[in-house]
């Protein structure tokens, strides 16, 4: 493994509730690479999009980040405020969700959107905005002369085409992806997570992963981990995993993947390859 761009240790995070504290996240510790897509896997209410959003720093209250630390590139995440969290957001960390219309507003043109994005980052001429968008645009295979539509005037896979484009426009080195696909149907779903891998080739940027799909995420993840009631119970690629599962609790969730899927490993060897 590579020089780690993200460093999670001991990370802690809880949830006030009206019986008290309840630990949704206890002590979990991982690594990223530059480069490397981390998938996290587990139940749901396992912890999983609680440890993305403390990695992203868009936890909100009832949610505490109660330990531990999150170093992203050498910055120390938990200590950015203001501005700072601001600036960082987007340029260093950028987090792509489920659903592209929330991400979306749906009363602004998609240039206007992409122009607020580059213009809270200092990009602000006019000309050199809307010729990065067009770029962008292109990049996720949108024609650039769609940029003055509006979120509704897209299918959802171009929404979302359209999201994954904004979240690497500052060029960011870690990606975290919470379910991206899921309000997709299977054929989009795998088009755009071929389209995530390929720029990630290109681009370099790493990815944290959260899927309910195992099939998907033994695909398109270098790494998995196994998150059970908030720890962090088990880490390794994913052919190493289903080969020899080091958990009960492993080896049970893998069997779960439906036999009609490739076996991990097996397809879309275009995922895997490693970023230079
Ligand atoms: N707002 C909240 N208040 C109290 N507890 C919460 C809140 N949000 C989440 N939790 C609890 O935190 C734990 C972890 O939830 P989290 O959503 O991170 O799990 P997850 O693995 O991402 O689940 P899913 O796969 O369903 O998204 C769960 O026990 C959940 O009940």
């Amino acid at each position: 493994m590579t020089e780690p761009i993200l460093s999670v240790r001991d990370l802690c995070v809880d949830y006030a509730t009206p019986n008290g504290l309840t630990r949704a996240v206890k002590n979990v510790s991982f690594d990223i690479s530059a480069g490397e897509v981390l998938g996290l896997a587990g139940e749901s209410g396992s912890g999983k999009s609680t440890v993305a959003f403390a990695i992203a720093r868009l936890h909100r209250p009832p949610a505490f980040i109660t330990g531990g630390s999150i170093n992203l590139a050498g910055t120390d995440v938990l200590a950015l405020q203001g501005r700072e969290l601001r600036a960082w957001r987007w340029r260093d960390l950028s987090v792509v969700l489920q659903s592209a219309m929330n991400a979306l507003n749906p009363v602004l043109r998609v240039s206007a959107q992409f122009a607020d994005m580059f213009k809270a980052h200092g990009i602000t001429t006019k000309a050199d905005i809307r010729d990065r968008t067009a770029d962008l645009l292109q990049m996720v295979g949108i024609k650039p002369d769609r940029m003055d539509d509006y979120p509704h005037q897209f299918s959802g896979g171009m929404r979302q085409r359209i999201v994954i484009a904004m979240a690497l426009a500052l060029r960011p080195k870690l990606v975290v992806m919470d379910e991206p696909t899921t309000a997709l149907d299977v054929v989009v779903q795998r088009e755009l997570l071929e389209e995530v891998a390929a720029l990630r080739h290109k681009l370099g940027f790493a990815v944290l992963f959260i899927t309910h799909d195992l099939a998907l995420m033994s695909q398109f993840c270098d790494r998995v981990g196994v998150m059970l009631r908030g720890q962090l119970i088990e880490l390794s690629t994913p052919t190493a995993m289903v080969a020899e599962p080091q958990q009960d609790y492993t080896r049970r969730l893998w069997a779960s993947i439906p036999p009609l899927h490739p076996k991990p490993g097996e397809t879309l060897v275009r995922m895997k390859e490693t970023p230079q």
